[in-house]
């Protein structure tokens, strides 16, 4: 395979930690001779070129002339057993911005070139420490917004995604050895090559029937395990880039007393004075472990104050966009035309809304604390209906709840307990991929058409799912996927 302009073994060195005041900052080196080259730079050169691998030592970063530029701790690394596979340091340096780039300083005129993005999982990758999919959970792993992210990206840098696509690729290696195999006997004996054969050639045993080639079992398996694999991916878009939640209703309903009851911090205004909020306010949040971006927005009344107006028309935009709407009401005050006409009206109102895949909404009556959510409160085409305090917190822990299950269905859960799918773009499109050629050759099966058209087809799949794990990849998909990566990583 071609090597990617990333280049060779250069030694190369990266700011690992971002470049600020803080009491350590690590810079990580990697590449041919890259310990004998900080040894020319460093106060104990003959001991860090001895020390074995997985080891620390102590010392001092020099310049040329003697003088001490900051004092380090070095993490040793030994190939092949470092991240890259290559030998390699970890430079602990103090933190702060003028340490760390005086160091950074010195390894570049002792011979190594800064970085490119992604350059050291690259490398990784190159020297079998990773495939793709690990690689790419690095990534993930680094930019994971919730707990529940991290233990996705964690199985797939564990080697989860790895193995599921390995064992799919074996079973259509299987049927694709199977038909490959019984097209050499046709070849040389002048037999059908109709998938299935025909009974009479005596190459098919009594359980392959004319429709079928030669363990198409396993094959449909894998399609099977195939369109989960797809399925899984707006889920995982779900828990890595989280989902838009929009607080809406009349002025003075509670909608920035529940923002900062959700957010557990006082960061939007309350007062009751109906129109406080003027213009919308954002955070993220964890929802059950899904990463959510909750807005605040100004309450829905006639204005003639254009400020008032502009604010929101601004609400009503960020309402198209939302997944989930949280359309809070003022129990003291009852359930107005004005809130039924939302749900009728509004994207995201009500089953019937058009178009009918705009976000859910859950009615939300606050101020129970004062006046109960009445029993059967129905008609209002809400996806769920729930009396709410935001000011004693009362059943917030039901609205969370709501809002994950919520969301989840809206992006295609099962109600299952969700496990690792696949996380990128690349993944899902490589996955289709080969779920439709895998497709393809069971309807041609189906239709009896010759093995040499089917066996083309299974082998796309195949290579499909190799590009996955990296096991078949050129030099432009690897470039394109790496430069993705941050510095250092
Ligand atoms: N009793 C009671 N009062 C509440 C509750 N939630 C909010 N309030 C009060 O209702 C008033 C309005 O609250 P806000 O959170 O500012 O309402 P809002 O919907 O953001 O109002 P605008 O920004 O003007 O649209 C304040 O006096 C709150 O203290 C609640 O659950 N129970
Ligand atoms: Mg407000």
């Amino acid at each position: 395979m071609d090597r990617p302009a990333y280049g060779n073994n250069d030694p190369i060195a990266a700011y690992a930690t971002p470049l600020g005041e803080s009491a350590l900052a690590v810079i990580r080196i990697t590449g041919d001779c890259s310990i004998d080259l900080c040894s020319r730079i460093f106060s104990r050169p003959a001991k860090l070129q001895e020390s074995p691998g997985n080891t620390l030592v102590h010392g001092w970063i020099i310049r040329e002339d003697g003088e001490r530029i900051d004092e380090v701790m070095i993490s040793v690394f030994r190939a092949p057993r470092s991240y890259t596979g290559e030998e390699g340091l970890d430079i602990s340096c103090h933190g702060g911005i003028a340490a760390a780039k005086a160091v950074m300083r010195r390894l570049r005129t002792a011979g190594f070139r800064d970085a490119l993005p992604g350059e050291f999982s690259f490398r990784a990758f190159m020297n079998g420490k990773l495939d793709l999919t690990r690689a790419e959970s690095v990534m993930e792993l680094v930019s994971a917004k919730t707990d529940l992210s991290r233990q996705h990206a964690v199985s797939r840098l564990s080697g989860d995604l790895e193995r599921d696509i390995r064992s799919v690729k074996d079973l259509l290696v299987k049927t694709l050895a199977a038909t490959e195999l019984f097209l050499d006997y046709s070849e040389d004996d002048g037999v059908s090559m109709i998938a299935g054969g025909s009974p009479d050639t005596g190459f098919i045993e009594d359980d392959e029937a004319a429709g079928r080639m030669p363990e198409q079992q396993a094959a449909e398996t894998a399609l099977e395990r195939l369109k989960a694999l797809s399925a899984s991916y707006t889920m995982e878009t779900l828990y890595r880039d989280g989902a838009l939640v929009v607080i809406a209703g009349p002025p003075n309903a509670g909608k920035s007393s529940l923002f900062n009851r959700l957010l557990k911090e006082d960061r939007s205004i309350v007062t009751d004075i109906p129109g406080t909020t003027r213009d919308w306010i954002e955070a993220w949040i964890s929802v059950e472990g899904i990463p959510v971006r909750i807005v605040d927005t100004a309450g829905f009344q006639e204005s003639e104050d254009p400020v008032e107006l502009l604010g929101i028309e601004r609400s009503r935009n960020l309402l198209a966009e939302a997944d989930l709407i949280l359309y809070l009401i003022d129990g003291t005050r009852g359930l107005t035309d004005d809130d039924r006409d939302f749900f009728r009206n509004t994207p995201g109102g009500g089953e019937n809304s058009d178009p009918p895949e705009t976000a859910p909404g859950i009615l939300l009556w606050n101020k129970a604390d004062q006046t109960p959510l009445p029993e059967g409160l129905a008609g209002t085409g809400a996806a769920a209906v729930l009396g709410i305090s935001a000011k004693t917190g009362d059943n917030i822990q039901e609205l969370n709840s709501a809002i994950a299950r919520l969301l989840e269905s809206r992006f295609g859960g099962t109600g299952e307990a969700p496990a690792a799918g696949i996380a990128t773009e690349r993944q899902k499109t490589l996955v289709d991929s080969a779920a439709a050629s895998v497709a393809e050759a069971l309807e041609l099966a189906r239709g009896e058409a010759p093995l040499d058209i089917i066996a083309p087809m299974l082998r796309e799949a195949v290579n499909a799912l190799g590009e996955i794990t990296g096991d078949v990849s050129t030099a432009d998909i690897l470039e394109t996927m790496f430069s993705r990566f941050c510095v250092g990583k």
